[in-house]
């Protein structure tokens, strides 16, 4: 089930106090494909990592559905995460050492009741993004792009209802970004799930539901629908 997002005073401060985000109050629908756009150092991360729990929110409200993530404590933050959100980095983060599916399904070292409907998620995602769930190399010989098709099949291993992500093209060639973009869109929709993309790349902009503007730490205007 796809979850909506409301946000509202949100104030997220860095070392010394000082705000490096702040947001009056935005929604976006369930299931919707949302692009967090913005220039270098705008804030596009820190409002992804405030989504996902993965900053402390000095003020304000973050609410995915019926939970409101931002009265939570760490803990309660990071099990809202493995239930509900997949994540996606600039730098797949993945465990060079290990094959494409030992690292789509890792979630499942984490939570043994949930192992084998894990790693059935991963070997079904990785074929979706066209990889072989039975590839025994590591992917340290994958290409930039079939590693971040393997960061998408972890994402959505667990079957999560939201999926964030930082930058998911910014380390890919244009062909590689172009496909990569291509798949996560089609992917969540087909699953109706609701997605956040923090990212520069144009090709994500012009694929998305809509758009939230981000510059010097504030979010700019209303949310921007793609016609
Ligand atoms: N913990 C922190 N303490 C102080 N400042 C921080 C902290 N975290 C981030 N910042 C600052 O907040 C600003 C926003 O950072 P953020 O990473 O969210 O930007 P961004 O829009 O994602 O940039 P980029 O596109 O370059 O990744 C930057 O100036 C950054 O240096």
């Amino acid at each position: 089930m796809a979850l909506p997002l409301s946000v509202s005073g949100l104030r997220v401060e860095g070392d010394a106090g000082r705000a490096i985000l702040e947001a009056d109050a935005f929604d976006v629908a369930a299931g919707s494909a949302v692009a967090i756009r913005g220039p270098s150092g705008a804030g596009k991360s820190t409002l992804l990592f405030a989504l996902a729990g993965l900053v402390p929110i000095a003020k304000g409200s973050v609410r995915w559905g019926e939970t409101e993530i931002s009265s939570l404590k760490e803990d309660g933050r990071a099990a809202f995460r493995r239930a509900h959100i997949g994540m996606i980095f600039q730098d797949f983060l993945l465990f060079e050492e290990l094959s494409a599916e030992a690292n789509a399904s890792l979630a499942g070292a984490y939570v043994r009741k949930r192992r084998h409907k894990i790693g059935e998620g991963a070997r079904r995602a990785l074929e979706r993004l066209g990889l072989k769930g039975d590839d025994a190399r590591t992917v340290a010989t994958f290409s930039g792009g079939e590693r971040q098709r393997v960061a998408v099949a972890r994402a959505l291993a667990t079957e999560p209802s939201i999926i964030l992500a930082d930058e998911p093209t910014a380390s890919l060639d244009r062909a590689a970004a172009d496909a990569l973009v291509d798949d996560l869109i089609q992917l969540t929709r087909e699953s109706g799930r609701t997605l956040i993309v923090a990212s520069h790349d144009l090709k994500v902009h012009e694929a998305v539901d809509c758009i939230i503007d981000v510059a010097d730490g504030r979010l700019i205007g209303e949310v921007r629908r793609n016609a």
